[in-house]
């Protein structure tokens, strides 16, 4: 039975669907990165929120894990290269909180506009202060959104409602996107130039990191108002400091710090400054949505292969996954086949699928090719990790359909292209479920890739087939089944057959040594 961790202080809706679902599952929050690391290894999966950090140094002791899952947006408190280099997937929830955050930053333009904590404060400590908190109205006045995406648009859509103009600044949004959300698409300059208020709604990224620096601070209209429940670090905080006590910036309201958490900073006790505990997705609305959407994730992913959001690997329904699975076995084999058949420098693997594989999602496919052909270079290698690999090595990836049915109702064709030249296999499946060997560099075979195996070419000759049986029958090596194919009569042959063990390096060397035998390999599915 899987084994799932939860670290971050998650709704109980989580460890129940997992439970439902037959995952294990403990909770145990707040720990230490080395109380973590000392107990992660025992777990097949991780379900957190913003609090822990997975580190490279907590995959390199989770030596079961296969997925992270995070009950909210942001990942930036997991090491995603180095999750993918260790074959484990990353998922997100990317809608559950949004509506949650964006009220948050709805309620923070307020809190700003009207002074409500300072209000608060002074009118419980008796003061009554009327004079003294003026406020100004949200209506008419420009809201400038840095980032809309999915809580960007959702807080466009209430600003509307309360009667702003939303300006947004978003290399990505497209203008179709723009006109659909009601917002005027500008440059960063214009937005700072424009906006009353302004709150951000991005990653935090190389290009997103101080993006409201102290130059940027000085580009804004006086008596803006600035509002960020997306990261810390998106804003310069001592820039902005800065800019509420000279009095450019009239108010700020941070849910986010580039601390966190924030116990202490500068901004703390400024005059005009809100902040909040990043609170953002604190709603039980939005933690019972990301509880459930994480748990159901990670147990489709851990119990029948389904993967859904993840950010390191395709998609993969968990209705597809079952219809998948035989396909991706054979992909598998058949990656595995030219991997231990190749040597020498890859430029290019090439994946062909024809007839009802070719209806398939091919992600999958292409990535179980990879993964069995980078496996025989490293045994860590998997679906996940596979395609990142091959981009590091140089190897271009190629995805050809063909909805055709040629000789086989379904066929999937690896190619693989080296300085030497470039040669293929073909596999089907039978009975949609047994992958099947059929076509080897060109000729025509049929074999099923299992278990320890020997790959003998030869020159094809009378009398071959009972020599090859008698040195194997001699050294004590049970042949299973025994597969041949030839280009040609009189030509050059090929011999794929199952043995019960390894074959060793001296067994081959006497194979070698047969008359006609150009090529031996022993092989290993
Ligand atoms: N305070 C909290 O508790 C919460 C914070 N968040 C944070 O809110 C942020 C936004 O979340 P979503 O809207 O769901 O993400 P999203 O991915 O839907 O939207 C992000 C937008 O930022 C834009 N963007 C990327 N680079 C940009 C750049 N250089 N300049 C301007 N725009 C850029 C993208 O094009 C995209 O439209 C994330 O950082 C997330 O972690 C999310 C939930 C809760
Ligand atoms: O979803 C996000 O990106 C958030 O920042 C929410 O963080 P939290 O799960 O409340 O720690």
């Amino acid at each position: 039975m899987p084994k799932v961790l939860i670290s971050d202080k998650m709704d109980p809706k989580a460890a129940q669907i997992f439970r439902e679902r037959g995952v294990e599952v403990d909770e145990i929050t707040g720990k230490t990165p080395e109380e973590l690391m000392a107990i992660i290894g025992d777990y097949d999966g991780l379900a957190i929120r913003s609090s822990t950090k997975v580190t490279k140094a907590i995959l390199d002791a989770a030596k079961n894990l296969k997925v992270v899952g995070r009950a909210g947006i942001g990942v930036d408190n997991v090491d995603i290269p180095a999750a993918s280099a260790a074959g484990v997937v990353v998922m997100n929830t990317p809608f559950g909180n949004s509506i949650t955050t964006a009220e948050h930053a709805i309620a923070l333009m307020f809190a700003l506009a009207r002074q409500l904590p300072e209000a608060d404060a002074s009118t419980q400590a008796g003061k009554w202060e009327k004079n003294r908190f003026m406020g100004v109205e949200l209506t008419a006045k420009t809201l400038g959104l840095i980032g809309a995406g999915n809580i960007g648009s959702i807080v466009a859509d209430r600003a509307q409602g309360l009667k702003m103009k939303v300006i947004a600044f978003d290399p990505f949004l497209s203008p179709e996107r723009a006109i659909e959300i009601g917002v005027e698409k500008v440059e960063l300059d214009q937005l700072l130039a424009r906006a009353d208020f302004i709150t951000l709604h991005t990653p935090l990224t190389d290009q997103t990191r101080n993006i409201l620096s102290a130059e940027n601070l000085a580009k804004t209209k006086k008596g803006v108002r600035i509002i960020n429940c997306a990261r810390g670090g998106l804003i310069d905080e001592a820039a902005l400091k800065a800019a509420l006590d000279s009095g450019h910036v009239a108010g700020a309201a941070l849910d986010v710090f580039v601390q966190e958490p924030a116990k202490e900073s500068p901004l703390f006790g400024t005059p005009n400054f809100i902040s909040t505990p990043h609170l953002g997705a604190s709603t039980s609305e939005a933690q019972v949505n990301v509880a459930i959407q994480v748990a159901e994730q990670m147990a489709d992913f851990l119990v029948s292969g389904g993967v859904t959001n993840a950010l390191n690997m395709p998609s993969l329904s968990a209705e597809e996954a079952p219809r998948l699975k035989p396909y991706m076995a054979l992909a598998e084999k058949l990656g595995s086949l030219v991997g231990q058949l190749t040597t020498g420098a890859i430029a290019r693997v090439s994946v062909h699928s024809e007839g009802a594989a070719a209806e398939l999602n091919q992600k999958p496919i292409v990535g179980a090719v990879l993964a069995g052909f980078l496996r025989v270079q490293s045994d860590t290698v998997n679906m996940v990790n596979a395609p990142f690999l091959a981009k590091e090595r140089g190897i271009e990836v190629r995805e050809v359909r063909n909805d055709r049915e040629g000789d086989y109702q379904t066929l999937i064709r690896v190619s693989l292209k080296t300085e030497a030249g470039e040669r293929s296999v073909a596999g089907t499946l039978f009975g949609n479920a047994q992958p099947r060997l059929v076509e080897l560099f060109g000729i025509k075979v049929e074999a099923d890739l299992a278990g320890h195996m020997l790959y003998v070419v030869n020159e094809d000759a009378p009398g071959f087939i009972g020599r090859i049986g008698t040195t194997l029958g001699e050294a004590g090596v049970n042949i299973g089944t025994f597969h041949l194919g030839r280009r040609d009569a009189g030509g050059e042959a090929v011999v794929l057959l199952s043995v019960d063990e390894a074959v060793t390096p001296e067994l081959v060397a006497k194979v070698r040594a047969l008359p006609g035998v150009k090529t031996v390999m022993p092989l290993k599915f």
